[in-house]
């Protein structure tokens, strides 16, 4: 069974818990982080806990999610190896799977958004990676890690 870690500051409760939810219907295995709670929680935190999961290895990919989802996408894309798409819109979505191939999604609990974020993210998970010219420009934003 396909893996997928989530982690979610206090700014995304209710959609973190919808994803883990539409995800387990989707037959994933979804390892959840937290927080389930409302009290404040820091978002790099939660980030370096979702992306240290994920970099243990098994994970098809990782969700992030914070108020906004940029504090917490900004976050994960600090840590080596990860590559995290804020998702904006179902063409983002698809986009992002097809061109960037990223290992980690990000969304906004407090964003209304003119799609729906499930059907954002059934979106990436639909999409798949082109690879060939985007595979070489992976391998060149990946390579900027080591500057
Ligand atoms: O990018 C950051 C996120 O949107 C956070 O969820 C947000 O900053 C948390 O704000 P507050 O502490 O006011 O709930």
């Amino acid at each position: 069974m396909a893996k997928v870690v989530v982690a979610n500051d206090h700014g995304a409760v209710e959609l973190a818990a919808k994803m883990v939810n539409h995800l387990k219907e989707r037959g994933y295995e979804v390892v959840y982080l937290g927080t389930d709670k409302n009290e404040s929680v820091d978002y790099p935190d939660k980030a370096k806990e979702a992306c240290c999961e994920y970099l243990k290895g098994g994970y098809e990919f990782g969700i992030v999610l914070c108020g906004t989802g940029i504090g917490i996408s900004i976050s994960a894309n600090k840590i080596k190896g990860i590559r995290c798409s804020l998702l904006t819109d179902c063409y983002s979505a698809e986009m992002t799977k097809r061109h960037n191939n990223p290992n980690f999604i990000a969304f906004g609990g407090r964003v209304e958004y003119k799609d729906d974020p499930i059907k954002m993210l059934d979106s990436f998970i639909d999409a798949k990676f082109e690879g060939g010219r985007h595979q070489i420009r992976i391998d060149k934003m990946m390579a900027l890690e080591n500057l």
